[in-house]
């Protein structure tokens, strides 16, 4: 591939708006094949830990290496900005050895550029070619055309663009290296306004909802959307914290505020100053941390521990959880005070079941154009029964477990032709098995002919789309079960359109 080429093919795949792991991974391979490199890795910044983290390299020896900011010649890169072309990296004091050490590999030349899209902004990541021994030095023109390739990649972190995959809406404009927000039903749309308008704003979001239902997602759309989106986005996992940690983790340190602290360390309210602090699964905080966080809710003040100075944080803050606060609160779990605060604005997310079938629908199409393309997998079909078991299904785990059935179903499907066996086996809906009655759950809001349709695709799902087995269990004849799967759309064929993914199985009727 020709260097200019490399250039046209990484424009078409940002135009494309592919996901941003695969992204990287094409252009650090053909970028080694341009520029006849031994090897080529991308290092992204991880603001939240100070350091930079490679995320793809041709190093299969090391899946994934960190690097302190300004250590080795990648940290001062990323540190300073700076372009790094060296002949003979061991002559150099700033080359660190320690990849070196664990691969086996001898750097000798090295050419490494910051990833930023012009000479000022913030530098976002670093681009790093490399040759072993005898493998040549790279020049100036070389190093001018990694210049230029690193700020076109430079885009793909500020310009890719997330907004709702099928169109949905236009307006809210989600960027970053992160998937896509797909969906365009009624309950979601709300959501989407809610978050456009708080993101004009610095007021402090609850977002709720249950598990899966895209609240992480959601709380860096706020950010991306914000006025503070080209600082920080930090993120605390309120329930991966112990107790005694957790003040220091989100404030600080000093130097021998306890046994092991040799040295100060910022928190993350520090490492988002600018920026946004996300809270995830706040109901978990533990409560002697809750008036510190209300504290710094109020006036934005906080202390290091172990420090004396008051200190002043400028972070947007958004929380999330799906826990019921009220009840925390009313057993004293969660401090009152605290709850009001944190909900100046409540954002609830529907959990997937109550945004219709066209939802499910949309997803399992982009999570299949995700996976498939992550695994170099064929464009998948899915077959009817397949589909009816997807369609049926009540998801409980919402997004998140529906993106797993994808993501399992795409690899063990290697023809990508999605079967019912292809899906996660215990979930199935099945009635019957071995003699075992098992549940079909459906939820209560449904209409009757819903309840129905959904009911008896079910049975035809774990009958493996066979409907004459379906009625045999069911004990009524094959044309009831064609019609009870299609009266919702009024029995007709073309009812549900051509296009109708989850549809398709029902409107063919009585086929097999
Ligand atoms: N509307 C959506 N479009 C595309 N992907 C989505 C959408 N909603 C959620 N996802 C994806 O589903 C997965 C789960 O979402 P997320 O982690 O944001 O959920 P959550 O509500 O924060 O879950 P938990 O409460 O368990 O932390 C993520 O991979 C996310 O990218």
């Amino acid at each position: 591939m020709s260097r200019l080429s490399l250039l046209v093919d990484l424009a078409s795949l940002l135009a494309r708006e592919v996901d941003l792991d695969a992204l990287l991974g094409t252009a650090c391979e053909r970028l080694a094949q341009a520029m006849f490199a031994d090897r080529a890795t991308i290092w992204l910044v991880d603001a939240e830990q100070g350091d930079l983290v490679t995320r793809v390299a041709l190093l299969p020896e090391l899946p994934a290496l960190r690097l302190p900011l300004g250590r080795g010649i990648a940290g001062y890169v990323a540190r300073t900005g700076e372009v790094v072309r060296v002949d003979d990296a061991s002559t150099d004091a700033r080359f660190d050895p320690t990849a070196d050490r664990a691969t086996g590999y001898t750097t000798r030349s090295m050419l490494v550029a910051p990833i930023r899209e012009e000479a000022r902004a913030p530098v976002r990541g670093v681009v790093q070619l490399l040759n072993k021994q005898g493998g040549g030095s790279f020049d100036e023109e070389e190093e001018r055309y990694l210049v230029a390739l690193a700020s076109q990649l430079a885009r793909a972190f500020t310009m890719t663009t997330l907004r709702a995959a099928d169109g949905g809406n236009p307006g809210l404009v989600l960027q970053g290296p992160f998937n896509r927000i797909v969906g365009r039903s009624a309950p979601i749309t709300a959501v989407y306004e809610k978050i456009q308008l708080a993101a004009q704003t610095d007021a402090t979001v609850l977002l709720r909802g249950e598990t899966g239902t895209g609240k992480g997602l959601f709380a860096r759309a706020i950010h991306v959307n914000s006025r503070r989106q080209a600082r920080p986005f930090v993120t605390v996992d309120c329930t991966t914290l112990p107790a005694q940690l957790v003040e220091s983790e989100l404030f600080g340190h000093e130097r021998g505020a306890f046994t092991g602290a040799d040295r100060r360390v910022p928190g993350k309210v520090e490492l988002a100053e600018g920026g946004t602090l996300f809270l995830d699964e706040l109901g978990d905080l533990p409560l002697d941390i809750q008036g510190k966080l209300l504290r710094f809710l109020q006036d934005r003040t906080f202390e290091r521990v172990g420090g004396r100075n008051t200190m002043r944080g400028d972070v947007r803050v958004v929380c999330a959880t799906h826990r019921d606060l009220e009840t925390a609160v009313a057993e004293g779990r969660f401090r009152e005070d605290l709850y009001y605060r944190v909900r100046v604005v409540e954002i609830e997310l529907p959990p997937l079941r109550t945004r219709g079938r066209e939802e499910i629908e949309a997803l399992t199409r982009h999570f299949a154009d995700v996976y498939a393309q992550r695994y170099g997998r064929p464009s998948p079909t899915f077959d009817p029964a397949a589909l009816l078991a997807i369609g049926s299904h009540t998801w409980p785990g919402n997004v998140r477990e529906l993106e797993h059935w994808i993501e399992s179903a795409i690899a063990l499907a290697p023809d990508g032709r999605i079967t019912p066996s292809h899906l996660p086996q215990r979930r199935r809906p099945t009635t019957i098995s071995d003699g075992r009655e098992e549940e079909v759950r459906l939820p209560l809001h449904l209409s009757l002919d819903d309840a129905i349709e959904r009911y008896v695709g079910s049975v035809v799902a774990a009958c493996d789309g066979n409907k004459t087995e379906a009625a045999r269990r069911l004990g009524v004849g094959r044309n009831t079960i064609a019609r009870a799967l299609s009266r919702r759309h009024g029995g007709g064929p073309s009812s549900r359109g051509p296009d109708s993914l989850l549809g398709g199985s029902q409107s063919r009727g009585d086929d097999d």
